[in-house]
């Protein structure tokens, strides 16, 4: 488990404004597997897409959680095979009031700090597609198996114009490596299931009527891990990274808010946006 201190600093910098909506449990649903496992669905159509509202929803969701005791894992899926999430929603981005884009990012670190930080053996279902803040979202848990063939995952920030946090950008490399790193990154890959595989992003792909039961499976064997050892390997593992961000959080809003409000920066977003809506 994560330090205390390093928990409540967590909390404490979560956006608290009156301006912001209170957590909607309306685009996730929590259930249960079994009595040590827990189930997270995203269930914001059309596209599970990061809103403020939507990352608050998570962070608490996952804290919820992890505030049971009897709970030892967390199966994290969609619930639309289509898609298990299409990143941060980019009309966030769009055209933002400085304020509610600031709180937008505090939001999404809080994302990150909850799910890559917790004690709870994870598992991501991803039977759609995980472009982005989606592939990312995947990233934070501790295994994942995707669908082969046709849904695609990757990091394709550089095709809208942005760059991932050095956190989450992380996160990447050290799941496929320096050099498969740098050429995903900088070419905004998206891999299939195959593809995916193959440079360590995901570690199974299956067909789409397997990979539920097969995640099922997988998140309850790892709940039978003894609890204390697997939470502080996980300490051990992703605390410093962890550390490093809580150290820096209000910078990274800077940079974060800085570049996006920058005028080429919104012209891009946008004519991206666009180019979404007329598909
Ligand atoms: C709980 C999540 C936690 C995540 C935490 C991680 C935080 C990481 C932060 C790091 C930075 C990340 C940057 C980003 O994430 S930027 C977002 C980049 N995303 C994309 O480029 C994906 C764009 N979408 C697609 O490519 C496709 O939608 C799809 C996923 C391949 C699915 O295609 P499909 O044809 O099935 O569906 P549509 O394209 O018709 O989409 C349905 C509607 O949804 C709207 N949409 C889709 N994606 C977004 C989006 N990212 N933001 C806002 N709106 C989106 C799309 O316009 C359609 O709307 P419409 O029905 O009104 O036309």
């Amino acid at each position: 488990m994560f330090s205390t201190a390093a928990r409540a600093l967590a909390s404490r910098s979560l956006p608290r404004a009156p301006s912001i909506l209170p957590p909607s449990r309306s685009m996730l649903t929590v259930s249960r597997l079994s009595p040590s496992v827990a189930e997270l669905t995203l269930d914001k159509a059309p596209a599970n897409t990061l809103s403020l509202e939507m990352a608050l929803a998570f962070s608490a969701a996952v804290s919820e959680i992890e505030a049971d005791p009897s709970v030892t894992a967390l199966l994290l899926r969609s619930s639309s095979t289509k898609i298990f999430s299409a990143g941060l929603d980019i009309s966030e981005m769009s055209g933002p009031e400085p304020a509610r884009l600031a709180d937008f990012w505090r939001a999404i670190q809080g994302t990150y700090l909850s799910l890559y930080s917790s004690r709870l053996a994870t598992v991501a279902c991803i039977e759609g597609h995980a472009p982005a803040g989606g592939c990312l979202l995947s990233l934070m848990a501790d295994y994942r198996i995707m669908t082969g063939g046709g849904p695609r995952i990757g990091l394709n920030e550089t095709a809208l114009g942005i760059a991932a946090p050095y956190w989450l950008k992380d996160m990447f490399v050290e799941t496929v490596g320096r050099r498969n790193a740098e050429l995903a990154l900088l070419k905004g890959t998206l891999f299939t299931g195959e593809e995916a595989l193959a440079v360590g992003l995901v570690d199974e792909v299956l067909p789409l009527e397997e990979v539920y039961p097969r995640a099922k499976e997988e998140v309850l064997k790892l709940a039978r891990i003894p609890a204390k050892g697997r939470a502080e390997t996980k300490r051990l593992l992703r605390g410093a990274a962890v550390d490093e961000l809580l150290a820096g959080r209000e910078a990274d809003v800077a940079w974060f808010t800085e570049f996006v409000l920058e005028e080429g920066t919104q012209k891009g977003i946008k004519a991206y946006l666009d180019s979404l809506k007329k598909k």
